[in-house]
């Protein structure tokens, strides 16, 4: 009513937290399954709305247009790059936000983002993984053929491999060294259970005080969860520390020259007297480092082979045009990658119809702006859909539609620009100052992975069969009914390599 009175815009159309409450309250759902609703209120409002869960709180703000995403992501990228105040356990488990995500768009961002791209993710560094890149794959390759051959034709279920094979190549790139099974499982159980309870935190968020002592078991699961990454990502830290400071010698067989570590152990703090990272904030971005990019682009390859299952045409049409360009070589080359067009498509479609997060992070504004003539007033927290943006049935055909061609020659995807500073048909990784840096390798893994899936194996159900594609919310958007399918070789390999099975290999239990 204040603001009514002077001659500022409007706010953003508001909407009754009622529904949700019920939904959150009465049918006991979690917050993170409210999506559909939030796509009624959409119905209702517009692109545009705003809502406030509880009395007096400051509402956020929820967009889901292309247009409105790029004003604000693009247009006003500045004003709307600041992420929110973190709420318990974020505050814990981020060091108080010190991590590339959650930090406040400033200075320390600015330092660790630029690391991360620059030393990790630059696309002459992510050439060099290539070799991590081989052994895992190859690992893969061996674990599918054993499980085909020992099942006589039985579907393999492909979520646990699939995200075994990002974990073990994300570890090796993270800590720069092969590891057993018993670290690498050390690795992931602290990391799977945060993940895995994630939605069962925001408890914390109200009256965090209050809701420590009445929820106390959770909140040790939490803490002792921490703890025990760091008892295990320390030492390999350490590890690192000691092969710097022997200048690069030590270390075990298959070690990395250079690792994300590394790049952190080099990186001092110039706002706070050059100081360098300390345990908690290197623990902190090892994880964020393992929980961005494995989940993500695990779901997303599960999403695609169960796009090719159903659709065995455009499988078809993929392995011709792998073959055509590798011949009878043994291997694809990464290079060879960049002469598929239609793996291309087939990856970008996937992005587009399965992105793995159906919101980008929340934003936070970090000062009023007008958008769409509405006022969004200094620190809301703003919401991004990025589903409705790419299933936006004036931008696509027939979006829910599985149709990889739109990418290639005519296509209303022909050209399309993945990070949507020109104009945003798409945004599967966000767009604008916190996009996510490590789309390049992302594509790449996916590229590498559906490519050589793809020529090795035969994927198929059986006949009757179905490839059930309901979703369901986990970390990401994932299979409700994880795939299974067929894979049966499409070559005999004469004899298999086993010599990295010592090592990270005998991760895929
Ligand atoms: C298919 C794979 C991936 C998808 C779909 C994806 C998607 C996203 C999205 C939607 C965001 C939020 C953008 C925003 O808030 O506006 C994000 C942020 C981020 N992603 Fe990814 N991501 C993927 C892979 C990766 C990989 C491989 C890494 C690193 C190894 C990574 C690291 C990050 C980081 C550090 C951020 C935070 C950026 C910031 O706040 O400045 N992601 N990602």
């Amino acid at each position: 009513r204040r603001r009514s009175k002077t001659s500022h815009p409007p706010l953003p159309p508001s909407q009754s937290p009622l529904p949700v409450l019920a939904h959150l309250i009465l049918q006991r759902r979690s917050f993170f399954e409210i999506v559909h609703l939030i796509r009624r209120f959409h119905d209702t409002h517009g692109p545009i709305f705003s809502l406030s869960l509880l009395p007096g709180a400051r509402p956020d703000v929820f967009i889901s247009d292309a247009s409105l995403a790029h004003a604000a992501l693009i247009h006003h990228g500045a004003a709307f790059a600041d992420r929110p105040l973190p709420r318990e356990p974020n505050i814990f488990l981020t060091c108080g936000s010190r991590d590339i995500s959650s930090s406040p768009y400033g200075p320390l961002w600015r330092l660790l983002r630029r690391n991360l791209s620059a030393q990790i993710l630059h696309p002459t560094r992510i050439r060099l993984f290539a070799p991590a890149r081989s052994s895992v794959l190859r690992l893969l390759l061996d674990k599918l053929r054993s499980e085909s051959a020992g099942g006589g034709g039985r579907a393999v279920v492909l979520k646990d491999i699939f995200r075994q094979t990002m974990f073990c190549l994300l570890v090796l790139i993270c800590f720069g060294e092969k590891l057993g099974e018993s670290e690498i499982r050390e690795i992931e159980l602290p990391l799977e259970f945060l993940l895995r309870t994630f939605t069962s935190f925001n408890v914390f968020g109200v009256l965090p005080a209050a809701t420590k002592v009445l929820f106390r078991r959770r909140w040790e699961k939490i803490v002792g969860a921490r703890r025990r990454q760091a008892e295990v990502f320390l030492p390999l830290i350490r590890a690192r520390q000691g092969r710097m400071e022997n200048r690069g010698t030590g270390g075990g067989p298959g070690s990395l020259d250079y690792c994300y570590v590394d790049s952190l152990l080099e990186l001092r703090l110039p706002d706070e007297g050059g100081r360098g990272l300390t345990d908690d904030e290197m623990v902190q971005l090892c994880h964020e480092f393992l929980t961005g990019g494995v989940d993500t682009t695990a779901t997303l390859l599960e999403w695609t082979m169960a796009e090719l299952v159903k659709h065995q045409d455009l499988q078809s049409k993929l392995l011709s045009e792998i073959n055509s360009v590798v011949g009878g070589e043994d291997e694809i080359k990464e290079d060879d990658l960049e002469r598929m067009p239609y793996l291309k498509a087939v990856v970008m479609e996937a992005l587009r119809r399965h992105p793995p997060g159906h919101y980008v992070l929340p934003h936070a504004v970090a000062e009023d702006v007008v958008l769409n003539g509405y006022l969004i007033p200094a620190k809301t927290e703003v919401h991004v859909a990025v589903a409705d943006v790419n299933w936006d049935e004036r931008k696509w055909e027939d979006p829910m539609e599985f149709r990889p061609a739109r990418f290639l020659a005519g296509g209303e995807g022909e050209g399309v620009d993945i990070t949507g500073s020109r104009e945003i048909k798409m945004m599967p990784f966000g767009a604008g100052r916190r996009m996510c840096p490590g789309y390049g390798l992302a594509m790449l893994h996916m590229e590498f992975f559906v490519a050589n899936l793809v020529r090795e194996f035969e994927w198929s159900v059986e006949e009757g069969e179905v490839v059930d594609m309901s979703e369901t919310l986990e970390f990401t958007t994932v299979m409700k009914n994880p795939l299974q399918s067929q894979v049966i070789p499409r070559r005999k390999i004469e004899e298999v390599d086993t010599r990295d099975c010592n090592n990270i290999g005998v991760a895929f239990r």
